[in-house]
């Protein structure tokens, strides 16, 4: 077992306002090592706001973020280099070859050009994209493009990952690769915080689910300890349930009704 009394993260009092609309007010929440949690909440809840934060992106808030035990506001941008981030919606450079692009990515992250290229090449190689490495990103599929980003996070072998929908794109196949070394990732003390709104696939992958709702944290722990707490059965009924939600056909008979009128 891992030694798991020092977190890895530890948010204490979170609160964050945009103008006059306070998004966050008062996360309380300590992750360890190995942990892959499930970060999930309504849209607008705040989940992409409480990430900003934690990697330095999102200023301007109260209370007390720890990353690696100490303070991300007091420590250097250096611990930054212990992160991969594969946000929800990117800029690819995509004048760039995927090697242009990969390489000039390890670079950022401290590693000599020569070594990023070969470590890019190598995981180009286990994504199944040799055969465009050389193109320029523009012309990759979706799917393709997700793929180079997942490759960026893991370029520099970090010890936390941040994913926010990080299968957007993906075919059946690739998630069943990136479910795995997820698995395999925090087998190695890796920590992931995966974002998303997939619940069945939050259900499987994440052994701690969090759920933030109106800037609170509403529920937290394993899904197996959410299905004891809470009546229903699925992930995506016990999230319906915990955000007072039970209107979908209702609201999608009014929609088709709007549609059809005039
Ligand atoms: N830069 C900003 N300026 C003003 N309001 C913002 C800004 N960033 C976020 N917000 C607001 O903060 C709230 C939370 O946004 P956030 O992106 O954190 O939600 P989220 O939980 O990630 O949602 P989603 O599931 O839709 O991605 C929203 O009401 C959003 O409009």
């Amino acid at each position: 077992m891992e030694e798991r009394d020092e977190p890895i993260l530890s948010i204490r009092g979170l609160r964050k306002s945009f103008g006059v609309k306070e998004v966050l007010k008062g996360v309380d929440l300590e992750i360890y090592k190995g942990q892959i949690i499930g970060y999930i909440g309504p849209n607008g809840a705040g989940k992409s706001t409480t990430v900003k934060i934690i990697l330095g992106l999102e200023e301007g808030y109260a209370g007390q973020v720890q990353l690696f035990g100490k303070d991300i506001s007091t420590q250097s941008a250096a611990y930054k280099k212990r992160i991969g981030y594969v946000p929800e919606m990117a800029d690819l450079y995509d004048n760039l070859t995927a090697e242009e692009y990969l390489t000039f990515i390890g670079e950022l992250y401290g590693l000599e050009a020569e070594a990023a290229g070969e470590k890019a090449g190598k995981l180009v190689e286990l994504f199944g994209l040799t055969e465009v490495y050389h193109s320029r990103i523009a012309s990759y599929s979706k799917g393709m493009k997700q793929k180079i980003l997942i490759i960026s996070s893991l370029l520099h072998n970090p010890d936390i990952f941040f994913f926010d929908e990080p299968i957007n794109g993906l075919d059946a196949n690739s998630v069943m690769v990136f479910k795995e070394l997820l698995a395999q990732l925090a087998a190695q003390g890796k920590t992931i915080f995966y974002s998303s709104h997939i619940m069945d696939v939050v259900e499987k992958i994440s052994n701690r689910i969090i759920l933030l709702h109106n800037g609170l944290i509403v529920a937290d722990g394993s899904f197996e300890e959410l299905k004891n707490t809470n009546s229903e059965g699925t992930l995506e009924e016990i999230f319906n349930q915990l955000t007072g939600f039970n209107e979908h056909k209702e609201t999608a008979q009014k929609i088709v009704s709007a549609v059809q009128e005039v």
